[in-house]
């Protein structure tokens, strides 16, 4: 495979020092501009998490005495403030301007007449999506690179998701096509970007983010029918996920170490509370492939199924549940899951950070070259 002549001079740049990509004061006042000319009315969590990286981005960590529980709007922005703890007030700077980034493209695209409409209309070959049953299936469709997922692979969810939420569907559920569940990032989604490394850098940060943001968000019941290998990515999220169905022949890997890089999708925050830091430890620093019992046991998985039977149950077990009431599903996971929202978007909004730094570093470089540019097999 031909690694692409950007990434390989990138590459050389790297070798040769480059400066270090933050966001600068000059970024951070336009964002503070930006935000009064935004066209479309933010809502309220949004406006909390802009006021709570503001704040952290200029005084540092939460210094307001903590509001009375019915003086409702201090209390809210109390709790925004601070659920991001100690971030660095830099790191709260980048990820204010991302977020009002992030925002100002989403806003503009209705008015060029464009997004909206064509993202609705538009056929995914890779992420098929379909309602039966009270269900929305999402299906990682790419078998032939182990459901490896693309950037327009992540923006098909995040729209299949967006939609899912909305609908009349009362669950959605993951699953993959032919033996893998998937096999995380595609890891030529840097390598064949078009333009400098560090801008493929910084907007798979800003997609990354608001990808992890719309699981967090989903309101209804998220299940996943693991039903081969898992890597990366597709592993971490299953944090986020309110069940996980194993076939006995899935495994869970998380190869970050050795990839040079580090975790996603808020697993560094929801793998140590679900399975103690130890274990974390063991699949997040040092890549352990675990078995579908072992994820079980670890409380990744929720129940595992042969694999000769793996199909016709858990589906059989899901219509089932689609059945249940859907609004007291809906609002029985909103309880579960309310108090830990701030916090959810402020480690996944570091994270991002990070990885986005990691990208650009020799040892995440290296891995990927030595990635793609392995042996074909015969
Ligand atoms: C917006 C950006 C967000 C980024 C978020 C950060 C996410 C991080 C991660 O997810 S890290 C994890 C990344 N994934 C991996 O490291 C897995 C890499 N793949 C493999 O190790 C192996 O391919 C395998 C173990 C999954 C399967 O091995 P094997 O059974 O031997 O099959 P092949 O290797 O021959 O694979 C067949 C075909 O698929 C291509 N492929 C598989 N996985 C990926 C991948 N993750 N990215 C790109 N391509 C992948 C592989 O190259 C083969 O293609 P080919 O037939 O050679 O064209």
């Amino acid at each position: 495979m031909l690694v692409s002549e950007v990434f390989r001079l990138q590459v050389a740049k790297l070798h040769l020092g480059r400066p270090t990509m933050r966001a600068s004061q000059q970024d951070f006042e336009n964002a503070l501009n930006q935000v009064k000319l935004l066209k479309k009315d933010p809502g309220n969590e949004v406006k909390l998490r802009l006021y709570a990286l503001y704040k952290q981005a200029t005084e540092g960590p939460c210094n307001m005495p903590k509001p009375g529980m019915l003086d409702f709007v201090n209390k809210a922005k109390w709790d925004a403030w601070n659920a991001l703890g100690s971030l660095p007030k830099e790191t709260a700077r980048q990820n204010y301007v991302d977020l009002v980034s992030s925002l100002s493209s989403s806003s503009e695209a209705p008015s060029q007449g464009k997004r909206g409409a064509d993202e609705k209309a538009r056929e995914s070959k890779d992420i098929l999506v379909t309602s039966e049953d009270g269900i929305t299936k999402i299906t990682f469709n790419r078998p032939t690179k182990k459901n490896a997922i693309s950037f327009q692979m992540y923006r098909d969810i995040i729209l299949a998701l967006k939609n899912a939420s909305t609908d009349n569907t009362v669950m959605a559920v993951f699953t993959g096509t032919g033996d893998y569940y998937c096999s995380g990032n595609d890891l030529t989604n840097f390598t064949s970007a078009t333009g400098g490394i560090e801008e493929a850098a910084s907007n798979g940060a800003v997609l990354l983010r608001d990808f992890v943001n719309s699981f967090i968000d989903f309101p209804k019941p998220l299940v996943a029918v693991v039903n081969g290998p898992a890597v990366g990515i597709s592993v971490t999220l299953l944090g986020l996920f309110d069940a996980v169905f194993a076939s006995d022949r899935a495994t869970f890997h998380t190869p970050f170490s050795q990839l040079g890089q580090s975790p996603e999708a808020c697993s560094s925050y929801t793998f140590p509370k679900m399975m103690g830091s130890a274990k974390a430890a063991e699949m997040l620093l040092f890549g352990k492939k675990l078995t579908a019992r072992e994820a079980w046991a670890q409380g990744l998985v929720t129940e595992v199924f042969p694999e000769s039977t793996f199909e016709t149950e858990v589906w059989t077990r899901l219509k089932t549940y689609a059945k249940l009431p859907p609004n007291a599903m809906r609002i029985s996971k909103e309880l579960i899951r309310k108090n830990e929202k701030e916090k959810l978007y402020a480690v996944n909004a570091e994270e991002c950070t990070t990885l986005q730094a990691r990208w650009l570093s020799e040892e995440c470089m290296n891995a990927i070259m030595s990635f793609v540019s392995r042996k074909p097999k015969l």
